[in-house]
């Protein structure tokens, strides 16, 4: 019988309608047709026709739109020989590590246990990362300016345990509850304080221990050297040093727990931010404190920093517990480190690794009556008025899903904001906002999200925007004004707004043209580095490059507070560093 062409089977077809003996409905009767010859169909269809010729160059052309309009295109455009050729190299590693380092490809075999998630959990690939090229890589990119770093979580901890062995008479240490069950050590929150040798003292290992810290005459205090000796009678395990750092940095189990919620887990992360104000508030610490940190700043390749210290608590104590020091004071010993730092530099003829210092973003957490809020923005325009090149922003701090949000102090900000004009001073914003899930400004309405204020009073910047993509409209503001993000990957993980890097809403905040930042805002408590977080957005979006990685670098000097000409400086510096990366890369990564 000969064969039908598909087109006469369907006209065939098309004659062959019969009614449904049951239904009466009319459908396609297929008891006369031939069934189309598909097969010859598609051989014809499948050689070289006009089709696919359109269709790939329809695809080339969506591309090249899409790259004409990629957030990274002025970086790809003006990339140097080298830097192509590192980019290429740098994915080509991160591919490779992604299976063979990770274990990546996909198989039906159940993975064993030595694999890992490229992009996954920070804490548990933590191990697997360092082993990595890519984070070495990571390590060796210069960084341009820190945007976002809390003052009192910059450094890892164990430096400060140790500073505290030398004061055996001043400093001491308080408990929320008696530490007398093995559970009490778990639940239990610690702070520490330098004070006076002879302040009455308690034993916070005694089932009578009064943890009463602000009623006149009490006395929850205990020397912490004699701590340290009492500690083994009741926990073997641990000593009192190693036990203290468990509750001072983030873990694992505590924060990937089955049972972990977001309350929770800030929480824990508020507790583990006040154990580490006492370890280093007291004016020598403090002291060493600010070299210390220019120095780890300086081995990650950072130029500038902007700190945020919370400047609520207006003293820190001497060594020896008999004196304090007011913010003036402070600030004077953050000047005074400063220089010292750039006159090493100088003498060693490197000051172009940290020419700039840095400034202060004054913080006040966000919990506090207006009145407070007031006098703490007064606090502030007082330090602005004697530090001028110091103190750079002024920033709400805490847990966005707890009140108050910026709204709330809307009278007191904008009245911020007239007395800076009046005395002439500026003091941008660089809200905490969109960190946050709910994004409702610890309220239950939806219009109080932070994102709402942070346009509304113009801020400079704004730190987290991880929400920030539910808002369109608020997204083209951010992009039209600009309001720089600073991403904070880690700890956005960290305290439960994702799972994972590859979660992160970075790439949409990237891809709607808003400039960003990378930072790692506590990379005490969350055992990072901003090489870490470099890392992991290399990792969280296949898209990303080294091309991008300049580019978020150079925003970082963009939207800094640097003057002009110090920016100018400052990108001079920059592309000279970046040239000799992307060369080492070359090198060392290009047979
Ligand atoms: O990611 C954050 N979001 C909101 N508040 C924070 C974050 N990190 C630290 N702090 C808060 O800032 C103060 C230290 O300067 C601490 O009180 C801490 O709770």
């Amino acid at each position: 019988m000969q064969r039908l062409t598909v087109g006469e089977t369907a006209r065939k077809r098309k004659r062959s309608v019969t009614p449904n003996p049951l239904t009466g409905e009319k459908t396609m009767g297929s008891t006369d047709a031939q069934p189309p010859n598909l097969d010859e169909a598609f051989t014809q269809h499948l050689q070289g026709t006009a089709q696919q010729q359109i269709y790939a160059e329809r695809k080339e052309f969506l591309l090249q739109e899409e790259r004409d309009s990629a957030w990274d295109r002025a970086a790809r455009e003006s990339a140097s020989e080298a830097e192509n050729r590192a980019d290429q190299l740098v994915w080509e590693v991160r591919e490779d590590e992604r299976d063979n380092l990770f274990g990546n490809k996909a198989s039906e075999a159940i993975p064993g246990p030595e694999t890992l998630d490229m992009g996954g959990q920070f804490l548990t690939n933590k191990e697997r990362i360092e082993k990595s090229q890519l984070f070495r890589i990571a390590q060796r990119m210069p960084k341009g300016c820190h945007l976002h770093l809390h003052f009192n979580a910059e450094l890892q901890p164990e430096g400060l345990i140790e500073w505290a062995r030398y004061l055996p008479d001043t400093m001491f240490i308080r408990s929320t509850q008696a530490l007398v069950n093995p559970e009490d050590y778990d639940v239990t929150e610690i702070v520490f304080n330098v004070m006076p040798a002879d302040t009455p003292t308690s034993d916070i290992f005694s089932s009578d221990y009064n943890p009463e810290f602000k009623a006149p005459g009490s006395r929850p205090w205990m020397n912490w050297k004699t701590f340290c000796e009492e500690f083994p009678r009741t926990r073997s395990e641990l000593n009192a040093e190693a036990w203290v750092k468990e509750k001072m940095v983030l873990q694992e189990e505590e924060v990937y727990g089955m049972k972990q919620t977001v309350n929770g887990i800030w929480a824990r992360f508020n507790q583990a931010t006040r154990a580490f104000k006492g370890l280093l508030n007291y004016d020598e610490a403090y002291r060493r404190y600010i070299g210390l940190a220019i120095d780890s700043m300086i081995r990650e390749r950072v130029m500038y920093a902007e700190l945020r210290p919370m400047l609520m608590d207006k003293f820190i104590p001497s060594v020896d517990g008999q004196q304090r020091y007011d913010l003036r004071a402070q600030m004077d010993m953050i000047l005074e480190e400063v220089e010292k730092k750039k006159q090493e530099l100088k003498n060693k003829n490197e000051l172009d690794k940290f020419p700039f210092g840095v400034k202060i973003i004054y913080c006040t957490p966000r919990s506090i009556p207006k009145q407070k809020m007031r006098s703490e923005m007064q606090d502030c325009i007082e330090l602005k008025l004697k530090y001028p090149e110091l103190i750079c922003g002024f920033d709400l701090v805490g847990a966005e899903d707890r009140p108050n949000h910026i709204g709330f102090y809307r009278d007191e900000l904008l009245a911020f904001v007239e007395t800076c004009k009046s005395l002439n001073i500026e003091i941008p914003f660089m809200f905490h906002a969109g960190e946050t899930l709910l994004d409702t400004g610890g309220s239950k309405e939806p219009q109080n999200s932070n994102l709402y204020d942070s346009v509304l009073l113009n801020a400079k910047r704004i730190g987290h925007g991880y929400s920030l993509p539910r808002h369109p409209l608020l997204m083209e503001k951010f992009r039209e004004k600009p309001i720089c993000i600073e991403l904070c990957p880690i700890s956005n993980e960290l305290l439960h707004l994702c799972r994972n890097v590859k979660e992160h809403t970075f790439p949409q905040l990237l891809a709607a043209g808003i400039p960003c930042t990378v930072n790692s805002d506590n990379p005490s408590l969350f055992s990072s580095s901003l090489s870490h977080e470099f890392y992991q957005v290399m990792v969280g979006w296949p898209t990303m490059g080294v091309h991008g990685w300049r580019q978020l670098a150079e925003w970082s000097i963009t939207f800094s507070c640097l003057s002009e000409p110090e920016k100018d400086e400052a990108r001079r510096i920059f592309k000279r560093e970046w040239e000799e990366f992307c060369c080492w890369i070359v090198d060392k990564y290009g047979h």
